[in-house]
């Protein structure tokens, strides 16, 4: 891991049926290793954020991560930039129950040449035993609590190496508790890394962690705080 990318946004526009304005940001920029929590109410435009900063929605304007402006780039070289760079922990954690932890975690190793797949594949089983799961990494993840879930999710998305990592309320539907710790376990990882993270959330103790914090409504960026401790 060789620390974060630098996130600049100009003129983002993400519009939807009929024309309606889902998301417009006229100008933001997070340093390398930035920590950024994006708050609002329910419909703001939250996740639209998160998705056009990966690239996985269409959007007019810049999306530049480092010297990389992705809305340029063909899908295909868009799907490979975001596959070297950008790590996603999606609300609903996307893993194959069917599978066990350790191969969930190393699932994009399917889309790397062999020689590369074994040191991904160690990546992960030590983003799991940081996580406090490798005991457990051949077990199915379909015995899995919501917590424990969670910690393969974030194991998959930080195995790539990514030096960004985008997460959509990733302690959502967590007890406190376990919200508490995933929370502290996830900020341990990505400052140990100098990761960039955005992270999406309603929860409230996981914004008083970050070094910045985005709200977002109606659409629109209305403020953009640093070190906001003690917030809400
Ligand atoms: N693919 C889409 N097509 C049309 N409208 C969409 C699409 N995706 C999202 N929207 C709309 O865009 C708006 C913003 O949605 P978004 O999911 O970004 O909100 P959010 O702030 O993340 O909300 P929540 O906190 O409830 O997850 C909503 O009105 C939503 O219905």
């Amino acid at each position: 891991m060789t620390g974060g990318l630098p996130v600049s946004v100009s003129g983002l526009c993400v519009t939807g049926a009929g024309g309606r304005v889902l998301l417009s940001v006229s100008s933001l920029a997070l340093p390398p290793g930035a920590l950024v929590g994006v708050r609002g109410p329910s419909g703001a435009g939250k996740s639209t954020l998160l998705y056009a900063l990966a690239g996985l929605i269409a959007a007019r304007g810049r999306v530049c991560w480092g010297d990389t402006d992705i809305m340029p780039l063909s899908a295909e070289k868009r799907a490979r930039f975001r596959a070297g760079n950008i790590g996603m922990i999606f609300q609903d954690f996307l893993l194959f129950e069917e599978l066990g932890a350790g191969d969930n975690a190393a699932l994009s190793a399917l889309f790397l040449p062999r020689a590369q797949r074994r040191e991904l594949r160690a990546r992960a089983d030590a983003r799991l035993s940081a996580l406090g799961l490798g005991n457990h990494a051949g077990r199915s993840v379909a015995s899995f609590s919501g917590g424990e879930r969670q910690r393969v999710a974030i194991a998959r998305a930080m195995a790539s190496g990514a030096p960004v990592l985008l997460a959509d309320e990733p302690t959502a539907s967590l007890d406190r508790g376990t919200a508490d710790r995933l929370t502290a376990d996830l900020i341990g990882l990505v400052r140990g890394n100098g990761t960039t993270l955005v992270v999406v959330t309603h929860d409230a103790r996981l914004i008083d962690r970050m070094d910045r914090v985005l709200t977002i409504a109606d659409g629109a960026l209305v403020s953009d705080e640093a070190a906001p401790h003690g917030l809400e």
